[in-house]
């Protein structure tokens, strides 16, 4: 409930919103998918109930108000006392002020209340002649209802025959349990049908229909029983007089499921304050339960209560359901990601149009497996029904096939590794990267090798696989173990490229701390701030020693950030001092290290001395942005050296340009950060420029110190 209900403006409106609401309805009761999730129509009727309260002279015969399912569903077999809905509390106060309302009622408080499990199928009346299921009927518009008795026989917890030979009405919810759902769906599509988009709905469509080729099994919990015409009149009287909760004694006794077989048993308790209790229990429940619930039921639990109560034509007045928040909305799907487990699974992930469900917003949900987006025929742009319950990651349940526009695009499946680029073994529903386990291992070599990081020459994608493969490397440190006997060894490996590898390696390990903390993939970390906090901490060693508030003295990192970037050096620390071991350059050169705080926790700099951080350099306390292709002495740099560049010469590298860039250095090309730079008078300089104001920090290459 957190979107505002629609308003009605006008009379044309209202009889558009009525008609909205009956189609919605009568595919929700028949097993079709309805356009409409459970909120928007709730929403929907709210807003209708608001119009007819300021316009009751012209109010719709077809109104839903009122109504037992919104008077969107006929029958013509009678009940013999009507099947009615439940009124809704959706908070502790409306529950305690619907108590009180009982309370006058009744004529004196309820002392005896049985709260049970709302359970999220259909209600049905099971009719037992001497024992033997006979007939159901569903609960139609509440006086009539529709024979079903095609079913019996499909439905487990409704035995065919009861342990006592006795005539009476079992009433109670058909559902599908999580797993007899999937079954259901798996059965129907494999029959050409389209998946249904929930377990209520399934159970709706599978109750309904006949002469299908296959039967799907559903579920059933009592939670009613009442005499019939030809019931004997002692165990009429009986039915009559007993509380509800004997009655689900005696109808577990006959044979019949109820929820005493489940986690959240119906159970009576004597206060407010216990129903809320269990309301919570139940509550806390919900997304570990093999079956939906959309709510708790509370009833007065004598016979007694319930005749001084009364009922209305909608709904009993001795009895309401605690609703709880809806756990399924309709939203797009906007796109499909692949991401690669640690065991190498290749699973996706759909991209949500965020969406408020049970107080947060989804924005992905997963997708089990690719075979498991072909059967559910699922397309990018779909509008999909969501799911998600408690802490278990949400998922898509279907797609609203009717709301399909033509517009949506197929879904594409990944043809290499999205991690390492290797190969893909579909010989499973769930798809694997031929890397198995190792993925991950050639995804962070190969991007330790790359330009921006350790910049390896000769060690690209497919070495980093026969290195690994050949179990010659484990970890990053492994790499600088290498010997030349082992690469030798390897296919289509030379003396010459061995010779040319093993030199890059040496020559990686002089790489500057910021790249070295790049390449080990600290997560949160890329290469701008790689760059940053080895220049805050000057040497692997300071920063190692560095906690969550000595981190957030670097530019960007914050309280969130900070305490990962601690564990993740923590987690990193054998590997690190591998590298360290390997001789691996672990200082950033050019920066100057923090001065050490003092006792009393303040920076040693605060009796006014020069500040910690180097601030020297020609382009201290600048904001540099790079566009263009760069010429002479700069040529040769890709843009992450030339943002090195910079950093070492004391400035700050950026992407964009804004008032606050100090100096864009356009090269051969520029477009449109030239264009800003000039409209906003921000300093421009040409390459060459650029290159003789930070002469003395050019060819600062790894490991060397700058000339000045
Ligand atoms: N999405 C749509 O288009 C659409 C259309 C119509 C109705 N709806 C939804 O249906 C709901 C109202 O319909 P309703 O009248 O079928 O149900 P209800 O919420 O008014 O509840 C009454 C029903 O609860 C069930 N129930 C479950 N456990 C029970 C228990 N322990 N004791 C007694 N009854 C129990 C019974 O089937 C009973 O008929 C609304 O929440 C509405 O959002 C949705
Ligand atoms: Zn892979």
């Amino acid at each position: 409930m957190t979107t505002p209900d629609a308003v009605i403006v006008d009379a044309v409106a209202y009889a558009q919103a009525i008609e909205d609401a009956v189609k919605a309805s009568a595919a929700y009761y028949a097993g079709g998918t309805s356009v409409l999730d459970d909120d928007a129509y709730d929403r929907l009727v709210r807003a209708i109930a608001a119009w007819e309260d300021e316009h009751p002279e012209q109010v719709l015969p077809d109104s839903p108000t009122g109504k037992v399912a919104g008077g969107a569903v006929e029958g013509d077999v009678p009940h013999t006392r009507a099947m009615l809905s439940l009124d809704n509390v959706f908070s502790a106060e409306e529950f305690t002020a619907w108590t009180a309302s009982l309370t006058r009622r009744v004529g004196h408080d309820v002392t005896r209340f049985s709260v049970e499990p709302k359970l999220d199928g259909l209600a049905i009346a099971a009719r037992y002649t001497r024992g033997r299921l006979t007939r159901l009927i569903t609960r139609g518009d509440g006086t009539a209802g529709e024979d079903v008795s095609h079913a019996i026989g499909t439905v487990e917890g409704l035995p065919d025959e009861l342990a006592e030979p006795v005539t009476v009405e079992v009433r109670g919810e058909v559902l599908m349990t999580t797993a007899q759902f999937e079954h259901a769906n798996e059965v129907r599509t494999a029959h050409g049908g389209a998946p249904f988009a929930n377990p209520r709905n399934a159970a709706a469509g599978t109750l309904r229909a006949k002469d299908r080729a296959y039967t799907v099994p559903m579920t059933f919990f009592g939670y009613g029983l009442l005499p019939l015409d030809d019931t004997g009149p002692a165990l009429a009287e009986l039915l009559e007089e007993s509380a509800h909760s004997d009655l689900m004694t005696r109808a577990g006794a006959y044979g019949v499921n109820t929820t005493a077989t489940t986690a959240v048993p119906g159970i009576t308790v004597s206060t407010v304050e216990e129903v809320l209790a269990r309301v919570a229990e139940i509550a806390g429940l919900r997304a570990s339960l093999p079956f939906g619930i959309d709510g708790i039921v509370v009833k007065a639990d004598l016979a007694a209560d319930q005749r001084a109560a009364g009922s209305g034509s909608r709904a009993p007045r001795w009895a309401t359901a605690y609703k709880l928040p809806a756990v399924e909305k309709i939203t797009r799907l906007l796109a499909v990601e692949w991401n690669v487990g640690r065991t190498g699974i290749i699973a996706p992930r759909a991209v949500l149009e965020p969406v408020r469900i049970d107080g947060s917003t989804i924005t992905y949900a997963t997708l089990h497996n690719a075979a498991d987006i072909t059967r559910r025929d699922l397309r990018l742009g779909d509008h999909v029904m969501v799911h998600r319950a408690g802490d278990v990651i949400p998922r898509i349940e279907a797609p609203v096939a009717h709301l399909r526009t033509g517009e949506e695009q197929p879904i594409v499946f990944p043809e290499a590794c999205p991690r390492c680029g290797s190969g893909i073994d579909t010989g499973e529903q769930r798809w694997r990267c031929v890397n198995g386990r190792d993925c991950h291992l050639v995804a962070s070599l190969s991007y330790a090798a790359g330009r921006d990081q350790l910049d390896i020459e000769g060690l690209g994608h497919t070495r980093v696989v026969q290195l690994v493969e050949a179990g010659l490397v484990t970890d990053l440190a492994g790499l600088f173990a290498l010997t030349r006997d082992q690469l030798l060894g390897l296919e289509r490996m030379g003396e010459t490229s061995t010779d040319n590898l093993l030199a890059a390696l040496a020559a990686a390990k002089n790489q500057p701390l910021s790249r070295v903390l790049c390449a080990l993939g600290v997560r949160g970390t890329g290469r701008s701030m790689s760059r940053r906090i080895a220049r805050h901490f000057a040497t692997m060693d300071l920063l190692r020693a560095a906690d969550a508030e000595a981190i957030q003295q670097v530019e960007g990192i914050g309280t969130e950030k900070a305490p990962s970037i601690v564990a993740e050096l923590a987690a990193l620390a054998p590997l690190i001092d591998r590298l360290v071991a390997a001789g691996v350059n672990m200082t950033e050169p050019g920066a100057t290290p923090p001065a050490p705080a003092t006792a009393d926790g303040t920076d040693a700099t605060d009796d006014g001395s020069a500040p910690a951080v180097a601030d020297a350099g020609p382009l201290a306390g600048m904001t540099v942005v790079v566009t263009g292709a760069m010429t002479g002495a700069l040529e040769k740099l890709s843009r992450n050296q030339m943002n090195e560049l910079i950093e070492r010469a004391g400035g700050r590298s950026s992407s964009s340009v804004s008032k606050k860039t100090s100096l864009v250095v356009a090269g051969e090309g520029a477009g449109s950060k030239r264009t800003k730079a000039e409209s906003l008078g921000v300093r421009l300089a040409a390459p060459d420029e650029f290159a003789a104001l930070v002469a003395d920090y050019v060819d600062a290459g790894p490991g060397t110190e700058p000339s000045a």
